[in-house]
């Protein structure tokens, strides 16, 4: 039989999960602090554990972070009150398994949430990812952040969260908000978008909200706004950062009460609505710059998605290209130049802009051959031609000129008197780092003629480090 590890000082609420699980036949442990953690997690090999996020001597996520780390068998659930959601989607990111918030309301899903996680069916949740994420068109393979995301998405679907989803254009937000609706238990209901960047004020809030007969000019009859709509289901708000100060009060009110009126309107409705918004814009800028509410941004971005520029995720764009050349319904193959060519050009239009891309080449195509080559691709993408010979040099030897020029790079932006894209330098910092890692493994390897644990053994690092060095930063980025 299982055991089960409760983390919680509350000593009521350790008490009713204790009985509730011992009923179901489970062995159960509880700690009432970090202190007693720390005692009973030597004791004996836990199948799960519940952490609540708040301890009187030591955080929650601490304690995860100790168990995924020392027992990664361990499943993991961390408990929060509603104010804490933003630390349990934290908890998320650090590979706990499920969140539950307290006070616990429906007792059998927290029990199917561990039936589920102790029958071990993270294999069938990752095949669920997978599935779903096909099925809502987001083509993926070898991206690592981008499969972090969907598994990120996946698990707070359920969850009755508000997500923002950050991204440049044509990355993939709105296949990304309907990944998460269809991942949801409002799946069954409407999935409602709405660009706010499209409508003057006025028009987008008797979109949002409606209007009565005779609101405005024009409103010769009444009619529902997209709340009314979606009712139980999702509501996807595109650039939301375009949305006028006044239309912001009025979705505030909206977050904090779930009540708002039609235009013209004197009735308060409710609304049940989840509400995933997008931006391409870095809304924490926006609001230094006083044209977004913070408070709003609050109530937005309680999960935010960062979804990446296809520039940094180029090893997806060959199965992305292939995937839009079936769309196309035309039978026609890409040969390996063009595809080197596809992975070297910047997107700065990302997905659309490559979309375009193919249907411009199968466009020109009149040779008959079925066969993209370079000749049918379009000028821009030609001129990244240098950089392939640049990629071809073997990366060793040039990490010294990566260093250089990195330096190099950063003194530019350190001496530049204008204003700063912290988040580029950040950035900058973690290329380096991932660079770093994997330069001094691949040096060490040539050493061991390939012999990983021997590698390991020299470098002082555990094989699992080791192939995290490897595998998740070793992706080539130096040009
Ligand atoms: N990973 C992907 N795999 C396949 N197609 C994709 C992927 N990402 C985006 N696309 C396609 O690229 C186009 C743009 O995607 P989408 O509209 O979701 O992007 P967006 O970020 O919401 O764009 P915008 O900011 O301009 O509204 C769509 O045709 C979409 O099907």
């Amino acid at each position: 039989m299982a055991n089960i590890l409760i983390v919680e000082d509350d000593r009521e609420v350790a008490n009713f999960l204790s009985y509730f699980l011992k009923e179901k036949g489970f062995e159960v442990y509880i700690a009432y602090s970090g202190k007693g953690f720390s005692e009973l997690f030597e004791q004996r090999v836990y199948h799960l554990a519940l952490i609540d996020v708040k301890l009187p001597d030591s955080s929650g996520l601490d304690i995860l972070e100790d168990v995924t780390e020392h027992m990664p068998s361990c499943k993991t659930i961390v408990m929060t009150g509603y104010s804490t959601v933003k630390v349990a989607v934290e908890a998320i990111k650090l590979g706990a398994n499920d969140f539950i918030e307290k006070p616990f309301d429906d007792l059998n899903a927290l029990e199917r949430t561990i039936d589920h996680l102790l029958a071990n069916k993270e294999t069938t949740a990752e095949a669920s990812i997978q599935w779903l994420a096909k099925e809502s068109g987001i083509v993926t393979e070898k991206s690592k952040e981008m499969n972090r995301l969907l598994t990120l998405a996946y698990k707070i679907a359920p969850k009755n969260i508000n997500v923002l989803i950050q991204g440049e254009t044509g990355t993939g937000k709105e296949l990304f908000a309907h990944f998460i609706h269809r991942a949801s238990q409002r799946n069954e209901q409407p999935f409602i978008g709405i660009n706010c960047g499209a409508l003057s004020e006025p028009l987008l809030e008797s979109e949002l909200f409606g209007h009565e007969k005779g609101a405005f000019t024009g409103a010769a009859k009444e009619r529902k706004g997209v709340f009314e709509i979606a009712g139980k289901g999702t509501l996807f708000l595109d650039e939301i950062g375009e949305a006028s100060m006044s239309t912001q009060v009025k979705l505030l009110r909206v977050l904090e009460t779930g009540e708002y009126m039609r235009v013209g309107g004197e009735t308060v409705r409710k609304t049940n609505s989840r509400i995933i918004s997008a931006t391409h814009v870095d809304l924490a800028e926006a609001i230094t710059n006083r044209t977004f509410r913070e408070d709003l941004l609050y109530r937005l971005d309680v999960v935010k998605l960062v979804i990446p520029p296809l520039r940094e995720r180029k090893d997806d764009i060959r199965l992305i290209a292939e995937h839009l050349l079936g769309k196309t319904g035309v039978a026609v193959q890409l040969n390996e130049v063009a595809v080197t060519l596809l992975e070297q050009y910047d997107w700065p239009g990302n997905v659309r802009e490559l979309s375009n891309v193919i249907k411009h080449a199968i466009s020109v195509m009149d040779d008959g051959s079925g066969i993209i080559t370079p000749k049918h691709l379009p000028r821009k993408i030609l001129s990244g031609k240098s950089l392939v010979i640049e990629k071809a040099k073997p990366k060793e030897e040039s990490f010294e000129e990566f260093l250089i020029q990195w330096t190099e790079d950063m003194l530019e932006v350190w001496n530049d008197e204008g204003k700063v894209e912290m988040e580029l330098v950040l950035n900058k910092v973690k290329v380096l780092e991932r660079e770093i890692g994997r330069a001094f493994v691949m040096k060490v390897l040539k050493e061991t003629v390939g012999d990983r644990q021997d590698a390991a053994r020299r470098l002082n690092i555990s094989m699992r480090k080791l192939r995290y060095l490897l595998n998740e930063k070793g992706q080539p980025s130096i040009k």
